[in-house]
């Protein structure tokens, strides 16, 4: 559905030039559900506003939906839906509107667009709203209004620029479930930019992660986490059996990065469910009693962390509001 090569785009600002993209080679299967993951300004937008025809790429090649990208962008046009950030509607148009003007733009007849309008709105749970104006709508029902408009010409590739930007968790998590929904019963396949971990996560069957305009891990969310160096194991011992917990731990196959506080032990093992009954019986043989045992899988975050030597969360532009997970 999406093959790109060496995708680039430099802007130049204030006689200062900025690699948004620097070479970004992506494959997009048809039916995949993909995530462009990065924290803000790593250049997810602008490889979305390339591959969609709006920006042209200082250097690269790509074929969307099937159309080369710089020699046919009106056969790009005809296969994709895009929904922007903020989306394209107008506060004071009912939403009915809206879809009429979107469904004449991809050339469908009203009656058409209405019907469409219709199937999409009863399947994103809109539907009973088209006399509305699109600025009484709640931000989940705009999003989704904004999503039906995107589908309006039944593309069978969807870009969504970080689709739930903006919504609280609740309104979140539902457009997470419409979203797969319109994978499973018409197989469109999705390209969406997130800078939310939780999102790629449970969201996304592959993540491509950007930084600094290139892409520095990709993957299924289990793979990327099984990219980093096993489990961490957090156990809490009494203050004065501290040193001993930490020897039994350094003591373990694969233990790694072994660190004490106050009375926890803190360290890495490649399999935290296999290092556990050892770890029990070694304290329990060295008469180390247990307070608390957490094992922590990895996370996005930790891969990000290893790829990039800094925390999806530190990476956040400052003064940019980010209720990263
Ligand atoms: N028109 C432009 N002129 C100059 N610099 C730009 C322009 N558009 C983007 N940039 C710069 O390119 C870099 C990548 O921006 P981009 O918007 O692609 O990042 P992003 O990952 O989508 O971030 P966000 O999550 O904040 O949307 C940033 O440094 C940004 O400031």
């Amino acid at each position: 559905m999406i093959e790109a090569r060496g995708l680039a785009r430099t802007f130049r600002s204030r006689g200062r030039s900025v690699e948004a993209v620097r070479g970004v080679d992506l494959d997009v299967h048809a039916g995949e559900l993909v995530g462009f993951l990065g924290p803000n300004g790593a250049g997810k937008t602008t490889t979305l506003r390339m591959l969609t025809t709006l920006l042209r790429p200082t250097a690269g090649t790509a074929t969307v939906g099937g159309a080369d990208l710089l020699a046919d962008p009106v056969g790009v046009r005809k296969k994709i839906g895009y929904v922007a950030q903020g989306g394209g509607t107008a506060p004071e148009c009912r939403v009915i509107e809206e879809i009429e003007i979107q469904g004449r733009f991809y050339g469908l007849s009203k009656a058409d667009a209405v019907r469409r309008g219709a199937e999409l709105s009863e399947q994103l749970d809109i539907a009973g709203l088209e006399q509305r104006l699109v600025r009484t709508l709640s931000g989940g029902q705009k999003r989704r209004l904004d999503i039906a408009l995107g589908l309006i010409h039944s593309p069978g590739l969807v870009f969504l620029d970080e689709p739930t930007t903006g919504l609280d968790p609740q309104s979140r998590a539902n457009l997470w479930e419409h979203i797969r929904s319109l994978r499973a019963e018409h197989g469109v396949t999705v390209f969406l930019t997130t800078h939310y971990l939780e999102e790629a996560d449970s969201l996304c069957d592959r993540i491509l992660v950007i930084d600094n305009g290139e892409i520095v891990a990709e993957g299924t969310p289990d793979d990327l986490k099984a990219q980093v160096s096993g489990d961490g194991i957090t156990v809490d011992v009494p203050a004065e059996s501290v040193g001993d917990a930490a020897e039994v731990a350094a003591r373990l196959p694969g233990a790694t990065d072994v660190t004490t506080v106050e009375n926890t032990v803190r360290f890495r093992v490649p399999r935290g469910d296999t290092a556990l009954p050892e770890l029990l019986r070694a304290l329990d043989g060295k008469g180390i009693p247990l307070t608390s045992l957490q094992v922590q899988r990895p996370s996005l975050d930790d891969v990000f962390l290893s790829m990039t030597g800094r925390t999806l969360r530190d990476a956040e532009t400052p003064g940019e509001g980010s209720d990263v997970a």
